[in-house]
């Protein structure tokens, strides 16, 4: 998705995350076929030349360097938007007054989530020798979550963008006031409902249709367990998407001192 001036708006934005739910039940329920298969995550587990670490974070990284490669063919007037790793997994950008630093960027931090939190709640404990087709779905899963969480900072624009709302919020920057940022963005009744349709999402992507075209919506028979992607969203990718939103607007004032208003 491309954003320009016109679109960028919060209903928008929205839409976007939204999508990203399919796109995360799927990859989690791709990533579920295969068993745990320990050895990609263990540093040296598997031994590569020259990289110090795990399997998956070499394969990883091999992946954003051709993406990032290819990239400057595809878009070569963009500038990067965040972080070091997923340059591929963050939209393209049309619009220039967001090109903050790369103050923000929780990547390591989720990879440690996954893999202890959510690898082992969609997977047996075993090693059934797939370690590429393991690793393949683990870095789709880690580039939608990362997609998902940095988008933060588009959400935090919108919203800063509100005329209503953004004396207050350039208040609470200038006090630094984190919490008083965190509440200020969030909006309790989105959460709600995202966690009701998140778990309706996951009972039917994860369903099997039986020979008759119906599909079996029994829980126990679900291809992830239900409960696992509420969770995660819960837990982790909410709370981690408001850091984000969080860290963004701290460093709002200081980049587009010109987007102040003078008071
Ligand atoms: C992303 C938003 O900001 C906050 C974070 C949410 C999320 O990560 O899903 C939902 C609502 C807000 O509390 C939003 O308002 O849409």
């Amino acid at each position: 998705m491309n954003f320009t001036k016109k679109n960028f708006t919060l209903d928008h934005i929205r839409q976007e995350l939204v999508r990203l739910e399919d796109s995360i039940i799927f990859a989690l329920i791709e990533r579920s076929q295969f068993q745990k298969n320990d050895i990609i995550y263990k540093c040296g587990g598997i031994n590569i030349k020259e990289f110090d670490g795990s399997f998956l974070e070499y394969f990883l990284h091999e992946l954003e360097c051709a993406h990032a490669k290819v990239r400057r063919y595809t878009s070569p007037d963009e500038t990067p938007f965040t972080t070091n790793l997923p340059d591929s997994v963050l939209p393209p950008i049309q619009f220039p007054k967001l090109l903050v630093p790369n103050n923000v960027n929780i990547n390591d931090q989720l990879m440690k989530i996954y893999i202890n939190e959510i690898v082992p709640k969609i997977t047996d404990e075993g090693d059934d020798g797939n370690h590429g087709s393991a690793a393949t779905k683990d870095c789709h899963v880690l580039q939608l979550l990362s997609r998902r969480i940095h988008f933060g900072k588009f959400v935090a624009e919108a919203k800063f963008n509100d005329p209503l709302l953004q004396p207050k919020y350039i208040e609470l920057i200038r006090n630094k006031d984190k919490c008083g940022i965190n509440d200020l963005l969030t909006n309790l009744a989105v959460e709600e409902k995202l966690l009701r349709r998140l778990r309706r999402k996951a009972a039917i992507f994860g369903a099997e249709i039986d020979g008759d075209g119906i599909p079996t919506l029994k829980e126990e028979d679900n291809k992830i367990p239900l409960d696992v992607v509420c969770d995660m969203y819960e837990k982790y990718v909410i709370p981690l998407t408001k850091v984000v939103e969080v860290e963004y607007l701290l460093e709002r004032l200081k980049y587009y001192p010109s987007f102040v208003p003078e008071f």
